[in-house]
C-alpha cells in the first residue's frame, strides 16, 4: 500500500488558524511539509494529528465542518466549531485527499450516531492515553453510512431507492464496460448521491508503475493499446502534490483525456524549431517561466507523437531555466505512449525522428515499463489478432478475420458506426452532409468560453466545438466520463431522441448501453501557457457519423467502421483497429493487408528494451540466488 493509500494519512501544506468570532484569523501556522494522521484516542474518539517533523499536535474532531469544494486540486479546510480553529490543507496528492475525506465524514458519522461518552463516564473509565491511526474503510462502513444517509432522506422514498443504494457501492452492478451485449444499465432514479468504495483498482503492473513514480525516478513506461496507460496516468496525477505536477500530451485530444494540456502549451517554445537562445528566453515569459521553475514532475501522454528535435530542445531549455546541470534541470519525468501507435507528424518528405531517438532520451529516462495486460478489450482471440497488426505481422487468419467483419452488422437501436477516416476532410464533409439530410429544425449550443479572445486555445483543449449544431437523430459521441457505472463514458455513442420544450431545450440522447439521457453542459478547465486558467462550457457531444483516426489516438469507441484505403502512416491502421472494444463492434470496408506497416526502428527499439530488461532481471535473480547460499 502507499502512503495515503489507507485514507489515514496526507502529506501536504498545512495552515492551522485560530479565529476571532467574527472569523477573523487571530493566530496562523504554516507548516509547508506536514503529516497528517487521522486516528482514534483510548474512548475511539476521531483525532487529527498535524506532524511537522518535530511536534505534533493533536486535534479533537466533534463538532466539525468540511469544506472540500476544491478537493480535486488538493485543498480542503477543516473547521472545529467549538475551538473556532480551522485546519487548511492545500498542495496535497487529490486522491489522497479524496480518500482521506471519505474516510473522515464515514467514520465521523458512524462516531456521532454511536452515542458517544460523556466527560463524567471518561473521567471514570480512567484509560490510559493512546492514539492509533484510524482503520482503512471497509464495504461495512460504506453500508452503515448509506443507511444513515437514507433514514435522514426526505420521505417518500421507496424501497427502490435502498436497492439502488446498495447497488452502487459497486456490490450489484454485474456488467463491465467491456461487455459487447450493449444491454441496458440500471438506472439510479433517485439521482441521490451514493458513497461507494473506488472499485477500479489498478492492476499489478500499473501499481508496480506508480510505486516506481513515487519513488521518484524518471519513467517511461509503454505498453499496446488499451493496456490502460492513460487510466494509471490520472491515477499518478492524483498522487502527486498538485503544485508541482503538470500533466501534458502531444496534442490536445489526448491531454484533455487525462485532464492536462498540451506539451507545447506548458513549454511556451512555439515548435521549438527556433534556436535554442531564442527558445531560453522564449520560456522565460511571465506565465511560462513559472511552469518551468514550479514543475517538479512533468508528465507526457502519447509520446509517440513528439519529435526527437523537440524533446532535446525541452531538456536543454530546462537545465538553463532551472541553472541545473541535471537532465532535464531535475524536473521528475514521467512519461508514456506506445511508439507503435502514431509517429511524430512529418514535416515535408523526411520521416520525423521518434523521440527515444532522441540524443537526451538515454540520459533523462532511468527506468523503462511495460503493461502487458489489455484492458480495453477482453476477448482473447481479438486481442491476439490486435498484437499481430501492432508489429505488422498480418497472418492470412488475421486478414481472413478482418475482411470478414465488412459484411457485420454492427447498428443497433437507430445508433449507427462511427466512421473512422485517414483524413480530416472526409470527416468534416461527412458529419455535415448527414446532418444537413436530416429532416426536422436544427439546435445549435453555443459554448460559453472563460476569454472568448482566445477561443484558438480553447478549442485545441477542449473535446467539443464552440458550435454544436444537432437535429434528431443526429449520430453523437459523449466526450465526457459522466458515470462510469451507468456506461456513460468517454467515446459512448448514441443518437438524438429528441429536444426538450424551448429555445434552448436540452438533447435527450439515447445510448447504446441502453440508458436515455438529457444532456446538460459540462465544464472543461485547463492552463493555458500564460499559467492562466480557461474554460468552456458546452455539451459533451459532438457528432459522430465520422471522425479521423489521429483524433481517435487514445479512445475507447463502441461501435466502428473503419475504411483503410487511404491508411498513409505506420500505426495508422493499429490505432484505428484497436479503438474498438471487440470484433463484433467493428467493420473493416475494404481491408489490404499492405497498409499495416509497423516501424522496422520501433521494432527494434522494443526488442532492445525487453532484452535489456531481461538481462537485468537475469542479473537480479542470479544477486539473490547468491545472497541465498
Ligand atoms: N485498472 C483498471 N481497472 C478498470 N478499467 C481499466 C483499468 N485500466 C484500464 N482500464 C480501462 O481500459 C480502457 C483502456 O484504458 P486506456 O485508455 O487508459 O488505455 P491506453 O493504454 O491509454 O490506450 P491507448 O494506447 O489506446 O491510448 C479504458 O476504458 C480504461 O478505463
Ligand atoms: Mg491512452
Amino acid at each position: 500500500m502507499f502512503a495515503g493509500e489507507d485514507g489515514a494519512q496526507l502529506q501536504c501544506c498545512v495552515t492551522v488558524e485560530k479565529l476571532n468570532s467574527s472569523g477573523q484569523a487571530t493566530r496562523r501556522q504554516v507548516i509547508r511539509k506536514a503529516s497528517v494522521v487521522l486516528g482514534r484516542n483510548e474512548f475511539q474518539e476521531i483525532i487529527l494529528r498535524v506532524h511537522d517533523g518535530k511536534v505534533p499536535q493533536s486535534y479533537h474532531l466533534k463538532e466539525m465542518k468540511l469544506f472540500t469544494r476544491f478537493a480535486r486540486d488538493g485543498k480542503c479546510t477543516i473547521k472545529l466549531l467549538p475551538e473556532n480553529i480551522q485546519v487548511l490543507v492545500s498542495n496535497c496528492p487529490p486522491d489522497q485527499l479524496s480518500l482521506f475525506l471519505k474516510t473522515l465524514s464515514i467514520k465521523h458519522q458512524a462516531w456521532k450516531s454511536s452515542k458517544p461518552l460523556s466527560d463524567r463516564e471518561k473521567l471514570k473509565a480512567g484509560l490510559p492515553r493512546s492514539f492509533e491511526a484510524i482503520s482503512p474503510l471497509q464495504q461495512k462502513d460504506i453500508q452503515k453510512a448509506n443507511e444513515l444517509r437514507n433514514k435522514v432522506a426526505p420521505k417518500g422514498l421507496s424501497d427502490r431507492t435502498n436497492k439502488m443504494t446498495v447497488a452502487g457501492t459497486g456490490q450489484q452492478v454485474k456488467r463491465s464496460r467491456n461487455d459487447c451485449n450493449f444491454s441496458p444499465v440500471k438506472a439510479n432514479p433517485s439521482k441521490k448521491p451514493i458513497l461507494s468504495l473506488p472499485s477500479r483498482k489498478l492492476n499489478k503492473e500499473q501499481a508496480a508503475v506508480l510505486s516506481a513514480v513515487l519513488s521518484g525516478k524518471n519513467i517511461f513506461f509503454t505498453g499496446s493499446a488499451g493496456t490502460g496507460k492513460s487510466f494509471l496516468l490520472k491515477r499518478i496525477i492524483g498522487s502527486l502534490p498538485p503544485k508541482s505536477t503538470f500533466a501534458t500530451a502531444s496534442t490536445g485530444v489526448a491531454a484533455c483525456h487525462i485532464g492536462g494540456t498540451t506539451l507545447h502549451n506548458f513549454a511556451g517554445i512555439g515548435s521549438g524549431s527556433a534556436p535554442l537562445e531564442q527558445c531560453i528566453e522564449l520560456a522565460q515569459r511571465p506565465g511560462v517561466l513559472q511552469h518551468w521553475t514550479s514543475c517538479r514532475h512533468l508528465i507526457i501522454d502519447e509520446i509517440s507523437m513528439v519529435e526527437a528535435p523537440f524533446f532535446d530542445k525541452l531538456e536543454a531549455v530546462a537545465r538553463s531555466v532551472r541553472r541545473s546541470t541535471e537532465p532535464f534541470g531535475g524536473i521528475q519525468l514521467i512519461v508514456c505512449g506506445d511508439f507503435l501507435q502514431l509517429p511524430p507528424v512529418s514535416k515535408g518528405k523526411e520521416k520525423a525522428a521518434f523521440c527515444f531517438q532522441a540524443r537526451s532520451w538515454r540520459k533523462v529516462i532511468q527506468v523503462n515499463m511495460e503493461l502487458t495486460e489489455v484492458r480495453r478489450q477482453t476477448d482473447q482471440s481479438f486481442i491476439s489478432l490486435l498484437q499481430a497488426v501492432r508489429v505488422g505481422r498480418v497472418t492470412e487468419e488475421v486478414t481472413a478475420k478482418l475482411i470478414e467483419s465488412s459484411y457485420q452488422n454492427i447498428e443497433r437501436d437507430g445508433i449507427l458506426a462511427t466512421r473512422l477516416c485517414t483524413h480530416k476532410d472526409d470527416v468534416e464533409l461527412t458529419n455535415e452532409n448527414k446532418l444537413q439530410q436530416l429532416p426536422g429544425p436544427m439546435h445549435v449550443f453555443e459554448a460559453l468560453d472563460s476569454d472568448p479572445a482566445l477561443v484558438k486555445t480553447i478549442d485545441a483543449h477542449s473535446p467539443v466545438s464552440r458550435l454544436i449544431q444537432l437535429k434528431v437523430g443526429a449520430q453523437v459521441m459523449l466526450t465526457k466520463n459522466l458515470d462510469v457505472a451507468r456506461g456513460l463514458v468517454n467515446g459512448a455513442r448514441g443518437v438524438v431522441a429528441a429536444f426538450e420544450s424551448g429555445k434552448h431545450g436540452l438533447p435527450h440522447v439515447r445510448f447504446l448501453c441502453g440508458v436515455t439521457e438529457v444532456l446538460k453542459p459540462e465544464r472543461w478547465v485547463f492552463k493555458s501557457g500564460g499559467g492562466i486558467h480557461l474554460s468552456r462550457q458546452q455539451l459533451p457531444l459532438k457528432l459522430a457519423w465520422a471522425i479521423s483516426i489521429h483524433k481517435s489516438q487514445g479512445m475507447t469507441l463502441d461501435c466502428v467502421e473503419i475504411s483503410l484505403a487511404r491508411v498513409f502512416e505506420r500505426g495508422q491502421a493499429y490505432v484505428a483497429l484497436s479503438r474498438a472494444r471487440c470484433l463484433q463492434g467493428l467493420r473493416v470496408m475494404d481491408f489490404d493487408p499492405r497498409v499495416v506497416r509497423a516501424d522496422p526502428d520501433v521494432l527494434l527499439f522494443y526488442k532492445k528494451l525487453r532484452k535489456e530488461r531481461m538481462l537485468m532481471q537475469a542479473s537480479m535473480d542470479e544477486f539473490l540466488r547468491n545472497r541465498q547460499t
